[in-house]
């Protein structure tokens, strides 16, 4: 007959919620101590149909909504290793007093250097310049420069912060809004910039905030990149700006659905550059992130204080 296992030698299952992000997933692999028993989710079904028995459930960009954190009966923590949540029911996890964990500020640098490649690939026309290369072509096309042009940051926070320093090296002109900025305020970012950043989190108030009138406001040539949350712009408002031949370029990081179609009509326009949310996919973020992970899951486990705790 054999006993009952020691508490410390209890497995913990940690649901890792996406099959995506599966280096970061191969990192926390490998340092996290024996007892926990990482596994992925099968995309194809719920993951409240496969969480019940569930310690921790790391998002990513999987949605984690209410019936998952109410399906996992022992759930410990749910340990979110970015600096966005709007896709977990944080308020489902607070009734249930079960922590949330993020990652604020890790990926600020890689952030705002994807966004700085996106700016500089769209101003200086990286895929037709590499088919020219191609086909032997010197001199055409013809980019534009960026020093002393203006860039228009939405949301001044960790990421844009590190965006504006980076771009005023460049010689730009940096202006920003924040949480507490007006509409007006807002407005003149949008008309009086050459290039437009988002850096804001999704919430309610920046759901579809860029739409058909803000779009509208934009210069005609403007550049808009997003690296924050595809919600954050109005997909068909931006097709149909685009379709009217306004902006000069749009650079899309994160998407709406993700990962997102790459033959939608949006993505197929010649003046759309599209990349696969991988603002944060470097080896210093990920590993940053699978020690904060591990961290906290120790923590959770131990009792003992989490970092990054949101609620
Ligand atoms: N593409 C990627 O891989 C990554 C994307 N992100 C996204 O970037 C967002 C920002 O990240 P951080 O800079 O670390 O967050 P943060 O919290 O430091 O900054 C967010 C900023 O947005 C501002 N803000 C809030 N509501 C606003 C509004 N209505 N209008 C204008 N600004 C508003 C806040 O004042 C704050 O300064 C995250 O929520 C996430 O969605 C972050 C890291 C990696
Ligand atoms: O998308 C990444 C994040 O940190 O948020």
């Amino acid at each position: 007959m054999g006993s009952e296992p020691e508490a410390q030698d209890e497995v913990w299952p940690i649901i890792w919620c996406y099959d995506g992000w599966l280096p970061l997933k191969e990192r926390l692999q490998r340092i996290l101590p024996p007892w926990a028993a990482l596994r992925v989710l099968d995309p194809s079904r719920p993951l409240s149909e496969q969480c019940a028995d569930a310690k921790v459930l790391i998002p990513t960009t999987g949605p984690v909504d209410a019936a998952a954190i109410y399906a996992a009966a022992d759930l410990r923590l749910i340990a979110q290793p970015a600096a966005g949540y709007a896709n977990i029911a944080v308020d489902a996890a607070r009734q249930r007093g079960v922590p949330v964990t993020i990652a604020p500020g890790l990926n600020c640098h890689s952030t705002a250097e994807v966004a700085l490649m996106l700016i500089l690939m769209l101003a200086r026309r990286a895929d037709d310049v590499r088919a020219a290369f191609a086909r032997r072509v010197i001199g055409d096309p013809v980019g534009t420069e960026l020093h002393g042009k203006t860039l228009g940051i939405v949301g001044m926070g960790q990421v844009g912060s590190c965006l504006a320093a980076a771009a005023r090296g460049l010689g730009m002109h940096v202006i920003g809004v924040g949480s507490k900025s007006s509409r007006a305020d807002l407005e003149a970012l949008l008309s009086g910039s050459d290039v437009i950043s988002l850096h804001c989190h999704s919430t309610p108030q920046t759901r579809g905030m860029i739409g058909a009138a803000e779009l509208a406001l934009m210069r005609p040539r403007a550049l808009l990149v997003n690296t924050a949350r595809g919600d954050v712009i109005d997909d068909a408002a931006l097709l149909e700006a685009l379709q009217a031949g306004r902006l000069g370029g749009v650079g899309l990081d994160v998407h709406t659905v993700e990962p997102a179609d790459p033959e939608a009509p949006l993505y197929k326009h010649p003046k759309v550059l599209a990349l696969p949310h991988c603002g944060n996919t470097t080896e210093e973020v990920y590993a940053r992130n699978a020690e904060l992970l591990r961290d906290n899951i120790v923590a959770a486990r131990e009792g003992t204080e989490l970092r990054h705790r949101l609620c």
